[in-house]
């Protein structure tokens, strides 16, 4: 595990490939059931690169209207979100330091071209919970700053079967993805990026 000036603590290769293609069926079981969807912008409708889902009790949504938020079903087809696979949850006992479950799970799926701005995970009512990020598919650069936006970032390249643990001091750090690097992992067949991202939405007590 790596430590990086700002806290943040990186697990270069945490997952093994079989792992990695044991975890890739559990997200295309989720992805069957509760389809990627274009997330779009607050207020401006802008479309996002990344196309996403989620799987969980709860899931990280967006859209021109409503903005960002949790809530319990698919925007578009209305459905409950597939369960969290036992694989992430026992992934986040293995490295989150917290003693209850995460409640999302969102998916990210980054086609080569696609990339995600500077931001604060913030939506969540419970930060005392860390933020768990898994990489699979190719190799992306993350960019990873402190508390506010004009701090200074590093940037490192994530690999598939990595996991990034936002928590402590370090939860609210900025980050972003500023490119993926195309046939970097035969994963999905050196084709796109996929990102996992598990977080507690609720306090304990309220959940
Ligand atoms: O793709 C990543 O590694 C980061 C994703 C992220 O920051 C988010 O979904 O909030
Ligand atoms: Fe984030």
């Amino acid at each position: 595990m790596l430590v990086l000036p700002n806290g943040v603590r990186h697990f270069p290769g945490f997952l093994d490939s079989d792992e990695q293609e044991a975890l890739l069926a559990d997200i295309r079981a989720v992805v069957t059931a509760a389809p990627l969807y274009v997330p779009t912008m607050p207020k401006t409708g802008k479309p996002m690169s990344v196309r996403m889902t989620n799987c969980g009790p709860l899931g990280w949504v967006t859209d021109k209207e409503r903005g960002y938020r949790y809530q319990d079903t698919h925007p578009e087809i209305g459905n409950p979100w597939p369960p969290m696979p036992e694989r992430l949850l026992a992934l986040w006992e293995a490295v989150a330091e917290y003693p209850h479950p995460p409640e999302a799970c969102l998916v990210n799926y980054y086609t080569d071209t696609a990339k995600m701005g500077l931001h604060q995970d913030r939506d969540e009512k419970d930060f005392a919970a860390p933020v768990v990020s898994v990489s699979l598919g190719n190799a992306c650069l993350f960019r990873v700053g402190g508390t506010s936006r004009s701090a200074k970032t590093v940037s490192f390249r994530l690999e598939s079967g990595d996991v990034v643990v936002l928590g402590g001091e370090e939860r609210l750090c900025y980050h972003g993805v500023d490119r993926i690097y195309p046939d970097t992992s035969p994963l999905l067949r050196n084709s796109g990026r996929i990102n996992l991202t598990l977080r507690r939405v609720n306090p304990p007590t309220a959940s």
